[in-house]
């Protein structure tokens, strides 16, 4: 274990980064300038169960950093990916092995092509990280779910040991769908402007979801890997149950609602900060999908249309109410 470099130093990297260094691992972060200020004096990560470690990892703006590292997670948004491997191609070690730990369908795919001389494994974090000046906590729980290679033989305990368990797929495609079909509820959880407890108590954005959920579902029958089962209910299950009452969803999905009061979806973390969000990565992925098997997806396209008017500054906050008209109305 010659160390791991995270290229993206920012929620997911500094969360993921930061334990790893707290429990022993060499660790360097790639990021912008402005993050390693906010964390020059080292940086507080806080687990699920409120314990707290403190680290202070090498922090570096320059890619050249990577050099040295045989592990490599790219956590940076997916649109900026082609920039990370352009950054990385001629200061990797030639045995290193990267991998991509994004939401979306292609951020390993995209990765691979960019950087044919190296190994490039899917991954993705399934639990949501909030930031409050330098101490990162996370909000959910999940596991990291990677594609299974023999690197991780040299890392496993290390992320145990960092309270970060790795689980190993075979079926990645699989998983970055399921994944995927939770992340449809990002763009919703943007418009509503809420922390995601308190939108997804109410039915009307869960509703908005469904739609968009069961889009999803019948776009991904028709070609590819049926979703992978992450969660309690099934994938078609819950698409089903978030459209109930609030009361019966309390009592048969509960734990969907798990989540710290103040967390809200990484994509809701864009739109505040006025940076451009991964919407077409995930419900432009479902429009990409339908468009591939020669058909349409309206719901999802419509959630790209609204969260990118939202990005110019066009009605960023939407009731429940008004997003499910307007979501069902794309669908006649
Ligand atoms: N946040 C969360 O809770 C979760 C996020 N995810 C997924 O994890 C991935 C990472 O998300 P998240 O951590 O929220 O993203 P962030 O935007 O918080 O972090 C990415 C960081 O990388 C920086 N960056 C981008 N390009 C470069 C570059 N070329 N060189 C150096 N730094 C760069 C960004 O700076 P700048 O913005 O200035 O470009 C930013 O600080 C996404 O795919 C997301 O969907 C998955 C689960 C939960
Ligand atoms: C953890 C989850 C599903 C929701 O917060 C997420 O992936 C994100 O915020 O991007």
């Amino acid at each position: 274990m010659r160390g791991v470099c995270v290229f993206g130093a920012g929620s997911i990297g500094c969360y993921v980064g930061g334990r790893l260094a707290a429990a022993g691992v060499p660790v360097t972060l790639v990021g912008r300038d402005s993050m390693r200020r906010v964390t020059a004096g080292g940086m507080r990560l806080q687990a699920i169960d409120g314990s707290q470690v403190e680290a202070d990892p090498r922090f570096e703006t320059d890619p050249a950093a990577a050099a040295g590292c045989n592990l490599v997670l790219v956590t940076v948004k997916s649109g900026a990916n082609r920039e990370a491997a352009d950054a990385l191609r001629d200061v990797l070690d030639a045995d290193a092995v990267v991998v991509s730990l994004q939401n979306g369908l292609h951020g390993g795919a995209g990765l691979r092509s960019d950087l044919p001389d190296h190994t490039v494994l899917a991954g993705t974090v399934g639990f949501n990280v909030v930031r409050d000046g330098a101490t990162f906590r996370q909000a959910t729980a999940g596991d990291i779910l990677v594609q299974a290679d023999p690197v991780w033989t040299g890392y496993d305990a290390a992320f145990a040991r960092a309270g970060l368990p790795i689980e190993q797929r075979t079926d990645m495609p699989a998983v970055q769908r399921a994944k995927l079909l939770l992340n449809l509820n990002n763009a919703i959880n943007a418009l509503s402007g809420l922390p995601l407890r308190e939108e997804l108590a109410q039915r009307a954005f869960r509703r908005c979801l469904s739609l968009a959920q069961r889009e999803a579902l019948t776009v991904m029958a028709a070609s590819g890997p049926a979703p992978a089962k992450l969660t309690a209910l099934s994938p078609a299950l819950m698409a089903r149950t978030l459209a109930v009452p609030d009361a019966l969803f309390r009592a048969v999905a509960g734990q969907v609602l798990a989540i710290d009061p103040t967390a809200g979806s990484s994509m809701a973390d864009d739109l505040a900060a006025g940076r451009p969000t991964e919407v077409d990565w995930i419900n432009g992925a479902v429009v990409q999908l339908a468009a591939d098997a020669g058909t349409t997806a309206p719901v999802n396209a419509r959630l790209v249309e609204l969260v990118h008017d939202a990005e110019r500054g066009r009605r960023p906050r939407w009731t429940g109410r008004d997003l499910l008209a307007q979501l069902r109305a794309a669908r006649r």
